[in-house]
């Protein structure tokens, strides 16, 4: 069996995905997802230029030689355009070879550790009242854990918040960055009278996360470790950027509220130190960012000798292809921790017809051979590609920050 042909899609249906078909010699295809928000086309063009030509003739089913051939043989190793774009071949072939066994994808991993997935929704509101109110219909939706974003008094534009009360948020919001403005203080301040409010009106059992993004330095995110410990965490995530794994170990020193990182993470290099040291409870890697099904085993493998479990990073920004795959991932790996669920627009889940289901909190995994996600390529084509760029975030004294 040989590769015959490989190609990329972009689509926009709401926002840009990046999409890697590749069609076999005896006419089986399968679909990876390459999308890099706000880099899209970065990825379109290393696949094209480096990478699909050297697919064609290739055995489909040799998944780990072509993984290797790609990683090592590129001699420039890692990176997330690389590494996506790996991850989009990756995908792709899993999903190739488990429609070629007539199985669903988590079967060839191993089969079920369990029944359904938990997810994690996003509730966000210009102020605590309107979080509360969001929480309030992520509970009657059926969630069972919910990630909390408020804004703060005296920052205009703030990370996780949505422009409008009740509208879904999207960070990739326009031609070239916005700019925004940051205070670490009036954040600091803020977020432990959310979690306050939120703990009084829900009660302990709802589980609770929030989102960082990067913005503080070790000792300052110790503090809100600290002072958030009574409302009893599921996780803080992305409490300080994770170039230097270390920072990590002074975090856990201060507190007990368990910590989640890595969505902007690529390689098991990444991790190794926050997971060897247990400086972390959550590995956020994904699927498309991390190098596909084949590496993000090799993650979780790992993690999972450490106590540490997974937390896949599923923002709308990645496309149903990943969630897909994600799913079959999370119902076997072993340490399954939680799996991130932003709902896709209706256009998007048009042009991307999946059999995963949501249901009181869950996701339920399909049965259909391969990760269960399609693409309607003729529709895809009615939505062409349009430039848009993340913000980025300025100190109130205008020095750059962390986004
Ligand atoms: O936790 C999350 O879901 C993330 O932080 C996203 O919202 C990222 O900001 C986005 O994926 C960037 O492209
Ligand atoms: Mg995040």
């Amino acid at each position: 069996m040989k590769i015959e042909q490989a190609y990329t899609i972009v689509t926009s249906p709401g926002r840009n995905f990046v999409t890697l078909k590749i069609v076999t010699d005896q006419g089986e295809y399968g679909i990876g997802d390459a999308t890099l928000n706000g880099r899209e086309m970065a990825v379109v063009a290393y696949l094209e230029e480096h990478v699909i030509p050297m697919l064609i003739g290739r055995d489909p089913q040799r998944i780990e030689d072509i993984w290797h051939y790609l990683y090592r043989g590129a001699y420039w190793r890692r990176g997330p355009v690389t590494m996506s774009a790996i991850a989009a071949v990756d995908m792709a072939l899993w999903d190739i070879k488990a429609k070629l066994a007539g199985m669903p994808l988590y079967q060839l991993l191993g089969g079920k550790s369990r029944d359904r997935v938990m997810v994690y929704g996003h509730a966000t509101g210009r102020d605590i009242d309107a979080c509360l109110e969001e929480v309030a219909r992520h509970v009657d939706e059926g969630y069972k854990a919910v990630r909390v974003q408020a804004g703060v008094p005296g920052i205009a534009t703030i990370y996780g918040v949505a422009k409008k009360d009740g509208e879904p948020y999207e960070p990739a919001d326009a031609d070239l960055p916005a700019e925004h403005v940051w205070s670490t203080s009036k954040y600091l301040n803020h977020v432990p009278k959310l979690f306050a409010a939120v703990r009084e009106r829900f009660g302990d059992d709802l589980h609770v996360l929030h989102d960082v993004h990067h913005r503080l330095t070790p000792i300052e995110a110790a503090r809100l470790g600290k002072e958030v410990e009574p409302y009893h965490l599921f996780w803080l995530e992305d409490c300080v950027p994770a170039e230097n794994q270390e920072a990590f170990g002074l975090i856990r020193q201060h507190t007990t509220t368990p910590l989640a990182v890595g969505e902007v993470f690529n390689s098991l290099y990444d991790a190794k130190a926050l997971i060897e040291n247990q400086w972390i409870d959550y590995i956020r890697a994904t699927l498309t960012h991390a190098g596909g099904i084949t590496h993000m085993r090799r993650i979780a493998d790992l993690a999972g000798l450490y106590h540490v479990r997974t937390g896949f990073h599923g923002p709308t920004d990645l496309s149903p292809v990943c969630l897909g795959a994600a799913i079959h991932f999370d119902t076997w790996v072993p340490n399954f921790g939680i799996q991130e669920y932003m709902p896709h627009t209706s256009a998007t889940d048009e042009v991307f017809p999946h059999d995963y289901r949501f249901e009181d909190g869950h996701f339920i995994v399909g049965e259909k051979p391969g990760h269960g996600v399609d693409i309607d390529e003729q529709l895809a084509k009615q939505y062409p590609y349009k430039r848009a760029s993340l913000p980025v975030n300025r100190l109130e004294d205008g020095t750059l920050w962390h986004w």
